[in-house]
């Protein structure tokens, strides 16, 4: 983590002067978990009313933790997204829980547990099972019910959950309709600590812009490659920088691919690939950033860089496209 980003642990160490101070402000975390391809993304797109967590057809997109925050005059949320879960099978699942329940689930006040409406699978049965084991409180979100038009239809799905998971409540929701949301608030609501701001009030995420600038790019990266996306690829960004003179953002990224065939994957015939990829996280750079935006995106090959962490601080640049 850069100097530029705050840390969680850094900002919770300095907040604990102001734990026992009586007020009537509410501040604290919500975990958002439940297996790939539930809507984690969408719902806390939704929640946050700004675009923060990437969202994708395909699973595996989110592959950060995000802390997207909510605030407003009385209370602070903050969203602590978890990555997907890797499929597999039950056995993977349960090592990502492992892993996750230490890290994620320790330091929140309420465990969102998203799960899809009339699908519950052998991952969810592994969450629910995990949970078992956690103090935290649970509350389930049914996500996806516009896929039922008769809301009877959901009954013994929704008794499944009920006899898997030990919760608090369920709340069935849409983030395509937008329908549910303002309970899911009224809810974490009701486990936040009475204690003040954690983050200041201008922070939308702890993640630098930086760092959603690179998250951008890997979207499009999915979007346009679908399936064929390069196992192992990823975005490092270069250059982020406002020119004052210029009046612009100069942004450059770097597509690290592991074989030189991944390269012309991405680049596509004539380049039309990656220019379509630059046009589109151009596109969401202005709007992120709010002002004019140079980008140029170059892919480059370094074979099992993703084993020597040290052979990134070397690397050069290969082609160029700029947008
Ligand atoms: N019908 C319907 N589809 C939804 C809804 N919410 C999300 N989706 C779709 O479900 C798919 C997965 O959504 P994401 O938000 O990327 O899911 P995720 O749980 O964050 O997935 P990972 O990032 O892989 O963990 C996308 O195609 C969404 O458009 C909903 O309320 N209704």
């Amino acid at each position: 983590m850069s100097d530029n980003e705050l840390s969680l642990e850094k900002i919770l160490a300095g907040s604990d002067a102001d734990k026992n101070q009586p007020t009537d402000y509410q501040a604290g975390f919500a975990a958002v978990i439940g297996r790939p391809n539930v809507g984690k993304s969408t719902i806390m797109n939704e929640l946050l009313g700004q675009k923060l967590s990437i969202t994708s057809h395909k699973p595996q997109t989110t592959r950060h933790r995000i802390h997207g925050i909510y605030t407003t005059q009385e209370h602070q949320i903050i969203y602590v997204d978890t990555p997907g879960m890797h499929l597999g099978g039950e056995k993977s699942i349960n090592d990502y829980m492992n892993r996750t329940a230490n890290s994620a689930f320790a330091d929140v006040d309420v465990i969102l547990f998203v799960v899809e409406a009339g699908r519950w699978t052998k991952e969810d049965e592994a969450v629910a099972k995990k949970l078992k084991g956690i103090d935290t409180p649970v509350v389930v979100l049914m996500n996806k019910i516009d896929n039922y038009k008769n809301k009877e239809d959901l009954f013994p799905f929704m008794q499944k959950v009920g006899e898997s998971v030990t919760m608090d409540t369920l709340i069935p929701i849409s983030a395509y309709k937008k329908s549910g949301l303002d309970l899911i608030k009224k809810e974490v609501l009701k486990y936040l600590p009475h204690q003040e701001k954690i983050f200041p009030e201008e922070y939308i995420t702890d993640r630098s812009q930086r760092f959603l600038a690179a998250e951008i790019i890997r979207e499009k990266l999915m979007r346009t490659l679908g399936e064929e996306v390069p196992y192992g690829s990823t975005v490092e960004i270069e250059q982020f920088k406002y020119d004052e003179e210029e009046g612009r953002w100069l942004i450059n990224a770097l597509i690290l691919v592991e074989r030189k065939g991944q390269k012309q994957i991405v680049i596509g015939k004539k380049g039309e690939l990656i220019k379509q990829m630059g046009i589109q996280a151009r596109k969401d750079l202005i709007a992120l950033l709010d002002g004019r935006v140079h980008l140029e995106l170059w892919v480059k090959v370094k074979e099992n860089w993703s084993d020597d962490a040290r052979a990134l601080a070397s690397l050069g640049y290969d082609d160029n496209y700029s947008s």
